[in-house]
């Protein structure tokens, strides 16, 4: 057996490591490929004092994040962002109870039929605001308002509300998770690889660390709001959730309302890049190929008759837009990495010695075009759906650690989606530009930057 030490790997230069590599390399996903081919399914990387073990391959993730998923569903909770970023609060960098018990709340209060009918109450109101940020004669481009959107979908989670788009809490609540975002994120943060960087950096992590402290103001005011407001009969929202459990539950440290209020930011952050990542790349599939659009919309005017809003009843009906949304995510691989992980205990893979506490990056996308599972996994091909997938198909993830807010998105981008189609046709600006190849953002992959017109139809 080989131990960790000794794992395969890119040539790792003194105090640097393979920093190098992987800041010059512009697509960090890209690269882990080209890395799987070189040294296959299991290999490391040095980044500075950090060591990452990258993982690929079905098999292994079957048995790592599945059969052995309590071993492995951890947070490395040391990395310099949990410890003085995230204060490890919140649920993305927590283990054990406290994960546990802010999972089960989560993915609670999502499982209402109250959630689901709110949900596509607002989510009507978030489309048409949405569609007025286009136009059938000037071409835009969609980012913005897709990311906006995105901040919506959570809040109509979070406190069961979309705000509209010139609303001062949602500027707020923008500019704080962006900024966040931009430099909360562990991989970009260098005292990551480097610890002692953080000597200088303090007033910089005092910043992001201001903003975080910002944003549990804001949530504050909104429970207190929801505690004068809240029906506790049909809780429709994350807060309501909240407010439901009873006290001897909230005493609980992992519920508290620190730790709350920041497994919110958390649910921000995590949603902001692959949530907006998945809806344009849905679009940019549709402006590329009009006949899988014109097919769903064919099937959407025959299920509603063109006349009342698409709603979740619907979804059995409409299995073209079913399957299509489920291929784009497949093949167009919006998230490809899991979360850093770690594990409890030393495991082995492919005859490879994984000792306890390694920091492991799992490769989510491999399973979704391993050619034994597919038949030509890369042609976009809808129709392959009319046949049930069950494995390999894992965009949120595998395992008890497998994204929290999959149960709604589902739902979210059907609901989205379909009705946005009903009434418009998506029209490329050029339809001879858009390119296939993809954009790394740091976390998901986006398609290259393109415009689009929203033309109206006529049923
Ligand atoms: C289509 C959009 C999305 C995709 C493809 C996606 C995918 C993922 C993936 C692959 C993970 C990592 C799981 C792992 O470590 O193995 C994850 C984690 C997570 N996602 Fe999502 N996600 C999406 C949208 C959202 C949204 C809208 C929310 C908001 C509720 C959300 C909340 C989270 C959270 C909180 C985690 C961390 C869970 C934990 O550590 O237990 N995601 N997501």
């Amino acid at each position: 057996m080989v131990s960790g030490n000794s794992l395969p790997g890119p040539i790792a230069w003194p105090f640097f490591g393979n920093i190098l590599l992987v800041s010059r390399s512009k697509n960090f996903y890209q690269l882990t490929k080209s890395l799987q081919e070189k040294y296959g399914n299991v290999y490391r990387l040095k980044l500075g004092q950090l060591t990452v073990v990258c993982i690929s391959g079905h098999k292994n993730l079957s048995r790592i994040l599945v059969e052995d998923g309590e071993n492995s569903s951890q947070r490395p909770n040391w990395m310099f962002c949990s410890k003085k970023v995230f204060k490890e609060k919140g649920i993305v960098w927590a283990n054990g109870h406290q994960w546990k018990e802010l999972n089960k709340l989560i993915l609670q209060s999502q499982q209402t039929a109250t959630f689901q009918q709110n949900m596509q109450q607002e989510l009507t109101q978030e489309v048409n605001e949405l569609c007025k940020c286009f136009s059938p004669d000037n071409a835009t481009d969609p980012l913005d308002c897709f990311y906006d959107s995105t901040l919506n979908v959570v809040s109509i989670m979070v406190f069961g509300k979309r705000f509209q788009y010139n609303d001062l809490e949602l500027n707020t609540l923008r500019s704080s998770i962006k900024y966040i975002f931009k430099n909360g994120q562990s991989l970009g943060r260098k005292e990551t690889f480097f610890s002692w960087l953080a000597l200088f950096t303090k007033s910089q992590v005092n910043e992001v660390v201001g903003e975080i402290d910002k944003l549990h103001g804001f949530m504050k005011q909104k429970l207190e709001n929801h505690a004068m407001e809240n029906n506790k009969k049909l809780p429709h929202d994350l807060l309501a959730a909240y407010l439901n459990l009873s006290e001897s539950e909230r005493k609980d440290r992992a519920l508290s309302e620190e730790n709350v209020f920041q497994a919110i930011v958390d649910m921000y952050i995590a949603a902001y890049d692959t949530y907006t990542a998945t809806m344009i790349m849905i679009v940019f599939y549709l402006l590329k190929y009009p006949d899988v659009q014109r097919k769903c919309r064919e099937e959407i005017h025959k299920v509603c008759k063109g006349k009342r809003p698409v709603t979740i009843d619907d979804k059995d009906k409409l299995c073209y837009v079913e399957s299509t949304i489920k291929e784009v995510l497949r093949i167009a691989k919006p998230v490809v990495l899991a979360i850093y992980r770690t594990i409890e205990r030393s495991i082995t893979v492919e005859g490879y010695n994984i000792p306890a506490k390694s920091i492991i990056l799992f490769d989510l996308n491999d399973p979704q075009i391993d050619p034994t599972l597919w038949d030509n996994p890369d042609v976009f091909d809808p129709d392959r759906w009319t046949n049930p997938h069950k494995n390999g198909y894992i965009p949120f993830g595998l395992g008890p650690r497998r994204c929290v807010g999959a149960p709604t998105i589902d739902l979210t981008l059907f609901l989205m989606i379909t009705n946005i189609l009903q009434k418009f046709e998506l029209v490329p600006e050029d339809e001879k530009n858009l390119p296939m190849e993809k954009e790394w953002s740091g976390i998901a992959l986006f398609p290259k930057p393109f415009k689009m017109f929203m033309k109206p139809v006529d049923y």
